[in-house]
This record gives C-alpha cells, structure tokens and sequence, in this order.
C-alpha cells in the first residue's frame, strides 16, 4: 500500500507541490486529475523516483522510500509509465519489451505469454521498430514491458494522451483487468473525467500543486467540482 503524506516538491527555487497526501492500495485504481500544470506529473515522478520529496513522506509497503531512486523502487514493485511513453524508437518490439529485464532476477528474463494476451497486437509487431508504432500501439508496448517487472504498483501518466477512441477503450479495459485481479494498487492520471470515472475508485484531483478535492469513483462521476476543476 502506497501513503503519500504531507509531501512538498520543488524544482530548484520553484515549489510545485504543496502538502499533498494520497493513498493507493492495491485492487484498485486510484486517479489522480487536474489540468495541465497543476503537478500531477510531479507527482507520479515523486512516486517513481524521478524526483525526491523535499518535505513530507512516500511510504510504500510501510517503509519510507523517499530518496531511493528509480531502479530500487522498480525492484520493491514499482513500475512506472511515463507521459509519452518513452519507448526506445530504433529497438524493435522485443528489444523493447527485453529492456524491463535488467530489473529483474535471470530466471524471470523472459516475456510472458500473458502479455500477448493482454496485448495481441504487440505479438504481431515483435519486430518492428518502435519508432513504426502508432502511438496507442507504443503506449500498450510501454504498459507491457512495465507489466514484465510484475509490478505491485503501475503507475500510468495519462496513458490515453493523443491515442485513438478505440484504442483508449482496449487499454480501459487492460487496466480493470489489472486491477480486478487484484494484484496491484493502479495509480492513472489522467485530464478526461469520462475516462477516470470509469475506471476509478478513489481520485484526487490537484489545482496549483494542492489537493483540492478527494473521494470515490462513484463521486466522480456526478461530482459537479470535479467539472468545475477540470473545465469541462
Ligand atoms: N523540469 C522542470 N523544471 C521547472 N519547473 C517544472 C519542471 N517540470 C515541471 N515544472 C513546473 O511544475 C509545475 C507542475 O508541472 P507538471 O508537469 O507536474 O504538471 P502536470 O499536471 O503533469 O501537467 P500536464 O498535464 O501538462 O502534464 C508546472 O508549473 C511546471 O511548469
């Protein structure tokens, strides 16, 4: 289970969260909203690693993990999918897909078959360079290979950013597959409300680095805040 409390980041003299505390746990999808440059980003990258928290405190599976860096967290079960994606272009499907495994123990260094199940269409593009991939079929490969670390949380920046209705609606349901098997806490940010509603148990949403609203999936989708916050 994620904790995040009272956490401050600031990039150089610039604070860009303020106090913010969230929870995760695992069996659901937590969403985290807002518009563009509110810090959500900021956010999932204190998460992650990518940032350090400057104030406050990350606590995952009990132990505060703020200040370890990516790849430790990567190795306690935290797996995390940046915003545009950040798949290698010139490496084929595969390559990419073999990338996760410097994270892992040798005897797991090999692609699940489940994988192609969750995803058929990358099966049909192992080799193909990355860089050929539509940008919906680079964001399933970048939720796949972050899938290979057998994450117990995911962590996803706006993975339906720039993708395709039908596409948005296979990941959709990539995700409530993942969380209904309960194996892993879900952290997704996204802008669409439709979306996050769908998908969501618990959200928060961000406004000038503060939480400004928390509650249920099932207050997202008629909470008028929430339209309000999000301008739509
Ligand atoms: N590397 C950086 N250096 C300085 N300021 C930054 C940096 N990255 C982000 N910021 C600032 O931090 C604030 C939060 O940005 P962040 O990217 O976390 O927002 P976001 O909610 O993820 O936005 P978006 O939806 O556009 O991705 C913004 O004011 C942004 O300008």
């Amino acid at each position: 289970m994620l904790k995040v409390k009272n956490v401050d980041v600031s990039y150089g003299a610039s604070q860009a969260l303020y106090d913010v505390s969230m929870d995760a746990e695992i069996g659901k999808v937590t969403c985290v909203l807002g518009r563009n440059g509110v810090g959500k980003t900021t956010l999932m990258k204190a998460l992650s690693g990518h940032l350090s928290a400057g104030k406050g405190q990350i606590e995952w599976m009990g132990k505060d993990i703020n200040g370890q860096a990516p790849f430790d967290r990567a190795r306690q079960g935290i797996a995390y999918v940046p915003q545009g994606r950040d798949i290698f272009s010139q490496l084929t499907v595969e390559e990419n897909l073999e990338t996760a495994f410097s994270a892992l123990p040798k005897s797991q260094r090999k692609i699940d078959p489940e994988i192609f199940a969750l995803f058929p269409v990358l099966q049909k593009m192992l080799k193909r360079r990355g860089g050929d991939l539509s940008g919906g079929q680079q964001q399933q490969l970048a939720i796949a290979r972050a899938l290979l670390l057998r994450p117990k949380m995911l962590i996803l920046d706006e993975p339906t950013e720039g993708i395709q209705p039908s596409v948005i609606k296979d990941i959709g349901k990539v995700i409530e597959l993942l969380r209904d098997r309960g194996e892993m806490a879900i952290v997704l940010v996204e802008q669409y409300l439709e979306f996050a509603a769908e998908l969501a148990d618990e959200f928060i949403i961000l406004e000038r680095g503060r939480v400004v609203a928390t509650g249920s999936g099932d207050e997202l989708a008629t909470s008028e805040q929430a339209k309000e916050l999000l301008a739509i």
